[in-house]
């Protein structure tokens, strides 16, 4: 078992990786309401062993949870069983529910304890840790959201088991983002380990979302609320990404969106000047090696163009006609380059349509 502990500017936070994990949930205090919210499909038996006073809520997952009307739907249950500000949520699945179930969870009665337990290899590497919560709004992605730190992270690597191929590929994804932007070594890491990653092997997966916790970690420590220009970089391949999805009408997962986004992004990088020769190149190769896709052309939905467009002017990046742009310069270091908004969209029309 892993355990990391980081402190933030009010709150901190513990991330505990491996098998078993889920045991940990006994350290709720057992005069704590815990309402344990989690797909449907998931079941929660072998939760429930280690819980006493808690309710079940079975929801929703996957994108369309991701809507206002359903969150307030939460929020309902929750009030109408009385929790209180002492009382605890759970948040267990992929990283829709951590998105859906830590937005709410900061809401009611201004912030409730909140534990997260990822059962997705992207919910592990990343959207369960770092505090950002977020639902969508108008055709643009997390355009209302939070930033609130759950107390507890449990990366249960149990869940991987029944986890199918593609929902590890879509994970690898953002754990492939560390490696570019920040983290050389663990772009080496990736290239020699596809075999144990798409097999589950266990002990893998559980080097890749500890190192991956680690990056995210460093990273949010710096600039928890996205003020300081470095969490920024966290949205490596996010804008044409997110463009990719609202296209799609939210219909090409993150995962693969975002696989989009990073070749596009690194190729306006160096289109602009500020990516090193080769960045695309293995920007690609990693990528494609993975096979994840590298061109809207490898996408199961057409992307309207236009739409996704509309969305890269929502971006919360924009600051003054100015998009606040994390470029890969070589292989695991990044810079901020601030793009007119209207530079952006030309590139990111050549790359969309
Ligand atoms: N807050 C953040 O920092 C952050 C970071 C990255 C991504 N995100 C968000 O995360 C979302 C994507 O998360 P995701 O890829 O986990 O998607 P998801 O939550 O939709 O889960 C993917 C699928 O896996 C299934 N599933 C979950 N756990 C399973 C298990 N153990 N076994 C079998 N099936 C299982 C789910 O039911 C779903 O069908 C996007 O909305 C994205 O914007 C947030
Ligand atoms: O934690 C962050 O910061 C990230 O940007 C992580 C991303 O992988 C994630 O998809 C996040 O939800 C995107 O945030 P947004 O601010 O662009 O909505
Ligand atoms: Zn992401």
């Amino acid at each position: 078992m892993i355990k990391i502990s980081e402190d933030f500017c009010n709150t901190s936070t513990q991330v505990i990786i491996g098998q078993n994990a889920i045991s940990h949930l006994s350290e709720i205090g057992e005069n704590k309401k815990v309402a344990v919210f989690h797909p449907k499909k998931i079941s929660i038996d072998e939760v429930k062993k280690y819980l006493k006073n808690y309710y079940d809520f079975p929801i929703d997952d996957g994108e369309e949870a991701k809507d206002i009307s359903y969150s307030l739907k939460l929020i309902k249950d929750l009030f109408e069983k009385g929790f209180d500000r002492g009382d605890y949520v759970v948040a267990i699945g992929g990283g829709t529910v951590t998105d859906v179930v830590g937005f709410i969870a900061s809401i009611y009665m201004r912030g409730l304890n909140l534990v997260n337990v990822p059962t997705t290899i992207l919910g592990m590497v990343d959207a369960a840790i770092g505090g950002k919560t977020g639902v969508n709004f108008e055709n643009v992605k997390n355009v209302l959201g939070t930033f609130y730190q759950p107390s507890v992270i449990i990366a249960d690597l149990n869940f991987v088991k029944t986890l199918p191929v593609e929902e590890i590929k879509k994970g690898i994804a953002e754990v492939i983002k560390y490696g570019l932007v920040l983290d050389k070594e663990l772009y080496d890491f990736l290239a020699l380990h596809k075999e144990d990653i798409y097999n589950k092997d266990l002990s893998v997966l559980e080097t890749v979302v500890y190192k991956s916790a680690l990056n995210k970690l460093m990273v949010v420590k710096e600039d928890e609320r996205e003020t300081k220009g470095i969490r920024i970089v966290l949205n490596f391949g996010h804008t044409i990404g997110h463009a990719v999805e609202a296209g799609s009408g939210f219909k090409i997962p993150h995962g693969y969106a975002i696989s989009v986004g990073m070749v596009c992004e690194a190729k306006i990088a160096e289109e602009m000047g500020y990516a090193e020769e080769g960045v695309v190149e293995d920007t690609t190769w990693i990528l494609s090696h993975y096979e994840l896709p590298i061109s809207v052309d490898s996408l199961s939905e057409k992307i309207d163009v236009e739409k996704a467009i509309g969305a890269i002017t929502k971006d919360k990046k924009v600051r003054g006609g100015k998009l606040l742009m994390p470029f890969p310069t070589r292989i695991g270091d990044w810079k901020r380059v601030d793009v007119p908004l209207e530079t952006l969209k030309g590139f990111a029309e050549q790359c969309l349509r």
